[in-house]
């Protein structure tokens, strides 16, 4: 199974993005359709010591496991970062199904392969005779066809994410207060892919993120006391990364365009690190002052991060992604605007560190390319820990520009290839990239 695109989008990774590397686009496509085989946890070691997240959290997951009548999961501490638990998921099962049918959406139907249950409100349909404490089934709806409360069972194109147990029954889910319900819906005990319930691991100290998230942070490598920039910050995973590496002392502006996120994000009261809802293209300014927010005079910080919006093509599991070909194309142009303005409110020897969540040459080693054309004096350099894989073939970098950058391939999993339990975790990640530079002092304008 591959994941489904929209034609043209298809067409256009195919003639573009993957012109050079069109087995791995292949290869891609099929994995991404799976959910990855780890969970990784960051703590923040500032707040919490290693042995106690790790036996606070064993004795939290043994719990789920005893609830869902499932094995434990192993777990251990990534090799290279120190602040990263990696908790072994399982799958796929072979799971018998059950008579009753409850239908899900996408999104929730995506959540329980990551090992989430499912909440009264993303019960889309289910038979009438459902009580509580009944086995189901559970469908997610491929087509986003499934009528709310549709009492016959859903015939379209659905997925089976596995079996659980039911906590309400059909009239508690479907009356006239359904909109205000609250609370599980169904207690997943057989899912297709088992994973822990990352909603059931609420520690101030602990937050479920992607390796590839947590690496990019680590090669943005934040010091105590520096001024450090997110440009791009909600919902904020990466900045309270930031903040924790550099033991919450020094100098954090967190930018983000959406006030919505921008104020979710300012809940999170994180030390050190104020929030502005502003737009990061324009965060320049000749004539600003850094005491008063955004914009920013140049040469502001010492490190910045780009973690920019992007096609998010590497999200795993998905089976469809509706995005159209315009939209794909919007956002390189968006991405270097981004850069352009980074590399000037850099200091003189800071550190800039630039990341999608996405596959693509264009959003990210054309990037890389484009910005080291129009920026002399930004350099490309290796991070200190390389877990991706080099950069794509066919992109306007050299081979050792391409083996500076990082790319989070999971395709590699379909070959032949076989990893060492320990690097297993490396490359069955979402897809994702990072580049890392270094300003040097000289600016030769072009
Ligand atoms: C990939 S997400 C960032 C995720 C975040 N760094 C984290 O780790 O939690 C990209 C974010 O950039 C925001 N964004 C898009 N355009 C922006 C702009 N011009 N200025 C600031 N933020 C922008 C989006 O609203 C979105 O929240």
């Amino acid at each position: 199974m591959s994941v489904q695109l929209d034609s043209g989008v298809l067409a256009h990774l195919r003639s573009v993005d993957f012109k050079v590397e069109d087995e791995n686009l292949d290869r891609y496509l099929q994995v991404l359709t799976q959910p990855p085989m780890f969970t990784t946890l960051r703590i923040d070691c500032s707040c919490v010591s290693k042995v106690e997240a790790e036996e606070k959290i064993k004795i939290s997951l043994e719990k789920q496991s005893c609830k869902r009548g499932m094995a434990k999961f192993s777990m251990f501490w990534h090799r290279d970062f120190q602040d990263c638990l990696v908790l072994h998921n399982r799958g796929p099962n072979n799971v018998e199904k059950v008579e009753k049918e409850v239908m899900v959406d996408l999104a929730c139907g995506m959540a329980i392969l990551r090992g989430a249950d499912i909440f009264i409100q993303g019960i889309m349909a289910a038979p009438p005779s459902l009580t509580k404490g009944d086995a189901v089934s559970v469908y997610a709806d491929l087509d986003k066809k499934c009528l709310k409360g549709l009492t016959s069972k859903y015939t379209g194109r659905k997925l089976f994410v596995g079996n659980g147990i039911s906590q309400v029954s059909r009239a508690e889910v479907f009356n006239a207060h359904s909109e205000t319900l609250r609370g599980l819906g169904v207690l997943m005990t057989q899912p297709v892919y088992e994973a822990p319930c990352l909603s059931e691991l609420s520690y101030p100290w602990l937050v479920p993120q992607n390796l590839p998230s947590i690496a990019c942070v680590h090669a943005l490598d934040p010091q105590s006391g520096e001024s450090v920039l997110d440009m791009c910050a909600a919902p904020g995973g990466k900045t309270s990364h930031i903040a924790s590496l550099m033991n919450y002392r020094g100098f954090i502006v967190a930018l983000e365009k959406s006030n919505q996120r921008a104020k979710k994000l300012k809940q999170l009261g994180l030390h050190n690190v104020q929030v502005f809802a502003f737009d990061s293209t324009k965060a320049l300014s000749e004539v600003a002052k850094r005491e008063s927010g955004p914009p920013f005079p140049p040469a502001t910080f010492d490190r910045i991060l780009v973690d920019a919006p992007c096609s998010a093509l590497g999200q795993r599991p998905c089976c469809i992604n509706i995005m159209p070909l315009k939209q794909l194309g919007s956002y390189p142009v968006i991405q270097h605007r981004l850069l352009m303005v980074a590399a000037d409110l850099l200091k003189p020897g800071g550190v800039l560190v630039y990341s999608t969540c996405t596959i693509t040459s264009t959003e990210n080693e054309e990037q890389v390319a484009k910005f080291l054309v129009k920026r002399p004096d930004m350099q490309l350099v290796a991070p200190h820990v390389q877990l991706g894989k080099c950069g794509l073939q066919g992109s306007q970098l050299t081979a050792s520009q391409r083996s500076m950058v990082q790319r989070f391939d999971p395709g590699v999993l379909v070959g032949e290839a076989s990893f060492p339990r320990e690097d297993l975790c490396n490359v069955d990640t979402i897809g994702f990239f990072i580049a890392k530079f270094v300003k040097t002092d000289h600016k030769e304008d072009t």
